[in-house]
């Protein structure tokens, strides 16, 4: 009895004394738990992008695994893209790599006259993607494919009879989940959007305030679309369009916040369909073409003369041949401010301070020399452009060839053009400063690896986030 009243009546500190090993076993792996609780995301939504939880090898810790395959049937080439989420729509591992990326050329475009064989040119890529994602979760698994500016220009029987063979062959050839309005003509207003996605959510800036985004350029072979975040109040004075043109405005809820994209693509101003358009611009021979170059530039179903001027190359001379390509001086445009062609250029602001631009200016300005073509981002000036095309304007086609090993046999005599199409479209085309300071992007680091800056990413993250 005395010992039980003994114990029942023992003092609390002595208790707390005598049980002293018991309580620290019990207690530090509660702290542990509230700890982890205390810096658990919230919900599933604002947690993109602001936790990483992958582990080596690819293994997601907490078991949940989408996959999402995406096609990009660009205007140049086809490319495959693999991308996995893990449930907070982070990027897991897909073996070494973050993204598995497979290209090949032409694009389906380049096959007009034969749907199947367009079709059947993605049967190696289809191959390649099917076989990372893991044989149980194929079915589960959504591929779609956008096709861009190269099924744009065709035309909508052309390109809706490559479309139809795309879907037939992934529903007879493959394993994964397909639906017939996964395989479509991305309009450009989607392509830009999906683009402004991708290098936002990789650079983490999605879920913060539209001051907080950067604008994104991205010079394909057929178009160039511009997209960046505007406020509210700009978005509501956007002008109207007409009939059939897409809007300029788009209202996308990511991670929690409104943002209101601004978002245009111009088709035909594309790296590759631009020298058409200057090739037309230009009267009495070509300024742009290098000096010994005689030959014919083959576009869509066009083809165009691209023989040097007899008066040769001229930096000047080309220049005012790309501003009058560009159409610059649209009259349509009295009554708001305008990039070109007569497009409003969406009053500029915060979301475009920081421009990313991607494609065909990063791979010029590596070929030309001033970026390192290894690295994934590079900072430049417009004018950086503006001097390379000055170099490269002054020599003929044999030195240029020399002094550009990089560059393809093909590309080579538009070698000035390009450049000075490049320079021109950002100054004169989108109001850059030529001093401002741009990030050219090709690949964007994402933890310890590398995702391709591309539209396809925005493309996943949409269908994952509402599969
Ligand atoms: O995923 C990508 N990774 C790297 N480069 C790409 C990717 N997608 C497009 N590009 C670049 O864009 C250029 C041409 O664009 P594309 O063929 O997509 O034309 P389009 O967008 O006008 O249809 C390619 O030469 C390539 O440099
Ligand atoms: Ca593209």
């Amino acid at each position: 009895m005395r010992h039980r009243s003994g114990a029942r009546y023992e003092p609390l500190n002595d208790k707390i004394h005598r049980y002293r090993g018991v309580i620290l076993i019990v207690s530090v792996p509660l702290l542990l738990v509230s700890i982890v609780l205390l810096f658990m995301p919230r919900s599933p939504i604002d947690a993109v992008t602001t936790t990483r939880k992958t582990v080596p090898g690819g293994g997601s810790v907490d078991g949940e695994k989408k996959y999402a395959v995406i096609f990009d049937a660009g205007s140049s080439g086809s490319r495959v893209h693999v991308y996995c989420f893990d449930k907070n729509l982070e990027l897991l591992h897909i073996g070494k790599e973050i993204e598995l990326f497979v290209q090949k050329k032409p694009g389906l475009s380049a096959f007009a006259k034969d749907p199947k064989e367009a079709a059947n040119s993605l049967i190696p890529l289809l191959e390649k993607a099917e076989a990372v994602v893991p044989q149980e979760l194929r079915g589960k698994t959504p591929v779609r494919v956008g096709a861009t500016a190269g099924l744009r220009a065709l035309g909508t029987d052309t390109s809706e009879k490559i479309l139809q063979a795309v879907r037939d062959l992934l529903k007879e050839k493959s394993s994964l989940k397909s639906q017939s309005d996964w395989t479509t003509v991305l309009d450009g207003t989607q392509e830009g959007a999906f683009q402004w996605v991708t290098i936002n959510y990789l650079i983490g800036k999605l879920g913060k305030t539209y001051a907080n985004t950067v604008g994104v350029v991205d010079l394909g072979g057929g178009s160039v679309q511009m997209a960046y975040a505007i406020s509210e109040e700009d978005a509501a004075k956007a002008p109207k369009v007409s009939d059939g043109q897409d809007s300029y405005v788009q209202k996308l809820f990511l991670k929690g916040t409104t943002y209101y994209l601004y978002v245009h693509s111009y088709l035909h101003y594309g790296l590759l369909a631009a020298r058409a358009e200057i090739l037309k611009a230009s009267e009495g021979g070509n300024n742009c073409i290098l000096n010994g170059y005689q030959g014919t530039y083959k576009y869509g179903d066009n083809k165009y003369d691209a023989s040097a001027a007899s008066s040769g190359t001229s930096y000047t001379k080309c220049r005012s041949d790309a501003v009058r390509a560009l159409k610059v001086d649209e009259p349509a445009c009295t009554h708001m401010k305008c990039t070109f062609g007569g497009i409003w250029n969406g009053g500029g602001g915060d979301g475009q301070k920081n421009l990313f631009v991607a494609s065909f200016f990063f791979d010029r300005a590596a070929e030309a020399g001033f970026v390192d073509p290894k690295a994934a981002v590079a900072k430049v000036k417009a004018s950086e452009f503006e001097d390379a095309a000055k170099r490269a304007c002054k020599l003929n086609i044999k030195d240029a060839k020399a002094t550009y090993p990089s560059v393809s046999d093909d590309n080579i005599p538009y070698l000035c053009m390009d450049l000075v199409y490049q320079f021109t479209l950002l100054v004169d085309g989108f109001g850059v400063d030529p001093y401002q300071e741009i990030t050219l992007v090709k690949k964007v680091q994402y933890g310890d690896a590398y995702v391709e800056a591309a539209w396809p990413l925005g493309s996943a993250i949409e269908v994952a986030s509402s599969a």
